[in-house]
């Protein structure tokens, strides 16, 4: 595909990508186009590849074949901190914080590395001293962590946790967040919580969310692409999804 093939409401073109770990093709010809604003989750059971299209996405893993296209821009082979700078972030399985760290200092850091490139230093006595700028204050308001900025990040309950982490990706002003199970070993309430932050997060943003849980994710997602072994194996509306009979089938053990 060329930019000249790119439709203009697309933030994201995936076309025929592949990653492999040796001969396995952990993610294999898939292709996709993400709408700017769109909330998109990919389900799959374990293994499917959905962490291996992310790492692809973000940079952290090498594409074998295929081509991926943000905003236009062929960044197929763009090293990990240039996707950052074109408004491209990711979060993890595991939360990734500074856990020695505050909620504010955690802000803080993530923002200064979007702003000023995340291989300049940030100087000691800024951090500790710098007064809470307006985006972070916005960020921690969005996220419900106002009430604590000044704790310790490790000190965090594993739902808030994933709220910072969510936060940090938001300080950075991103155009797109690849989340990766944010609702992960989260209780019911915490779930909930985190739904509804996605669901207050921007229409600017677009969203891609890996998702385990299928009810969770047909509540926020405006479409949803289904992996297994490597390969999209469904793909559409949440309703369409719910009726496909070989989704229902992979997710009660099937092949
Ligand atoms: N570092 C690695 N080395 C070799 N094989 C890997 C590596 N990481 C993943 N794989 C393999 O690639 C395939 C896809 O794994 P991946 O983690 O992308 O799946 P997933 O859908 O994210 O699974 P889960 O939901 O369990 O996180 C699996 O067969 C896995 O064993």
């Amino acid at each position: 595909m060329t930019n000249k093939n790119m439709k203009h409401d697309n933030t994201l073109e995936i076309e025929g990508v592949v990653g492999r770990f040796g001969g396995l093709a952990a993610v294999d010809n898939v292709s996709m186009c993400i709408r700017r604003g769109e909330r998109r989750a990919v389900l799959g059971p374990n293994g499917a590849g959905k962490t291996t299209l992310f790492n692809l996405l973000a940079g952290i893993h090498p594409v074998a074949e295929g081509s991926v296209f943000l905003n236009q821009c062929d960044i197929t082979k763009m090293a990990p901190n240039r996707r950052v700078d074109l408004g491209l972030r990711r979060t993890y399985q595991n939360a990734k914080l500074f856990d020695g760290l505050t909620v504010r200092e955690n802000l803080l850091i993530s923002q200064w590395g979007a702003t000023n490139g995340w291989t300049s230093c940030l100087p000691f006595a800024q951090l500790s001293q710098s007064p809470i700028t307006e985006i972070i204050e916005n960020v921690a308001e969005q996220v419900g962590l106002t009430d604590a900025l000044s704790e310790t990040a490790g000190a965090l309950s594993h739902g808030k946790r994933r709220q910072l982490e969510i936060g940090m990706a938001l300080a950075g002003e991103p155009i797109m967040l690849l989340l990766d199970e944010p609702a992960a070993g989260l209780s019911p309430a915490e779930r909930v919580l985190l739904s509804n932050l996605l669901g207050m997060l921007a229409r600017e943003i677009t969203l891609i969310i890996i998702e385990h849980d299928v009810d969770l994710a047909l509540q926020y997602a405006d479409w949803v692409s289904v992996m297994h072994n490597g390969k999209i194996i469904a793909d559409g509306s949440p309703s369409d999804i719910m009726d496909n009979d070989h989704v229902r089938m992979i997710y009660m053990g099937g092949t």
